[in-house]
């Protein structure tokens, strides 16, 4: 049994992460939102999980230090500045971070890591992701990974492989690139295509979320895991063993 801090936990992620906890066995240590006490939640928490926002990320990343606890980290929306940031923390204790927790998002990253790595790069790749009208950050943190993944089999940098945010006259797409697109609307909890367009063919892998507790379980899983580790930077996919 684990004791489990939840940072941002009156949202969606937050609620979706205390049913799985308390339907794990696991004890849930308490919750945080803005302007909580992170260090407090530490102190109490063997592990914690943070679904909150980026601009939350330094604060939880010092609690977690100062308790000398291990931190999963969901929040999506990271820039370069945040990972240099869980970097330095990652010396002191244990961290993950990933765009998604899902058993099936860490096998699709496989999935198009191999087909991107055996295709050549006259296969276009563009990742497409739709998600509800709360969602605040695009690409999404999933689209992303996907495009880590899709960029590390091709051994190219993504930032400067990215075409985001096509709008007007954008010239022909650049060989190589690896394209995104972010639809929002209604409910949906997550959805993610990778298409790799070929001369003629095309192929699509796909993962569809129904609901949030596919994320929730995972993150359970992750905080789990976590406990006991050694300070370092860690993957779902080690978590889940993949
Ligand atoms: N990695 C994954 O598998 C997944 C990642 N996510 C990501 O998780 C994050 C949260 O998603 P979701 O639950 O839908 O978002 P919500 O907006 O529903 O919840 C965010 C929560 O974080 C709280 N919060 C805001 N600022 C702080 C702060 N400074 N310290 C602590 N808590 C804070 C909010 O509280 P308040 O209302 O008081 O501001 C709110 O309760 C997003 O970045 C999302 O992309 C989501 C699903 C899966
Ligand atoms: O904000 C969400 O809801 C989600 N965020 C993550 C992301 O940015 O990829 C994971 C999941 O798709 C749901």
């Amino acid at each position: 049994m684990a004791r489990i801090g939840i940072i941002g936990c009156e949202g969606a992620m937050g609620h979706a992460l205390a049913a799985v906890i308390g339907a794990s066995g696991h004890e849930l240590a308490g919750g945080i939102d803005k302007g909580g006490d992170a260090a407090g939640l530490a102190d109490a928490s063997e592990v914690l999980v943070d679904f909150s926002t980026p601009g939350a990320l330094c604060i939880n990343l010092h609690a977690a230090i100062g308790a000398g606890v291990p931190l999963v980290i969901g929040t999506t929306g990271l820039e370069e500045r945040h990972h240099a940031a869980i970097d330095d923390a990652a010396r002191a204790v244990p961290v993950l971070q990933t765009g998604n927790t899902s058993l099936g998002v860490t096998l699709l990253a496989h999935l198009v890591r191999e087909a991107a790595a055996r295709l050549g790069p006259d296969w276009d790749i563009e990742i497409l992701e739709m998600h509800h009208r709360r969602k605040v950050d695009a690409p999404s943190g999933t689209a992303l990974l996907l495009g880590e993944a899709a960029a590390g089999a091709r051994g190219i940098d993504l930032a400067s492989h990215s075409e985001r945010g096509r709008d007007g006259h954008t010239g022909a797409r650049e060989e190589g690139a690896i394209g995104f697109a972010s639809l929002r609307g209604g409910t949906v909890a997550g959805e993610h295509s990778a298409i790799l367009a070929g001369e003629e063919e095309r192929i699509t892998l796909s993962h569809s979320a129904e609901n949030r507790s596919i994320f929730a379980r995972g993150a359970v899983r992750a905080a789990e895991w976590m406990i006991g580790r050694d300070p370092g930077r860690y993957s779902m996919d080690q978590v889940l063993g993949i």
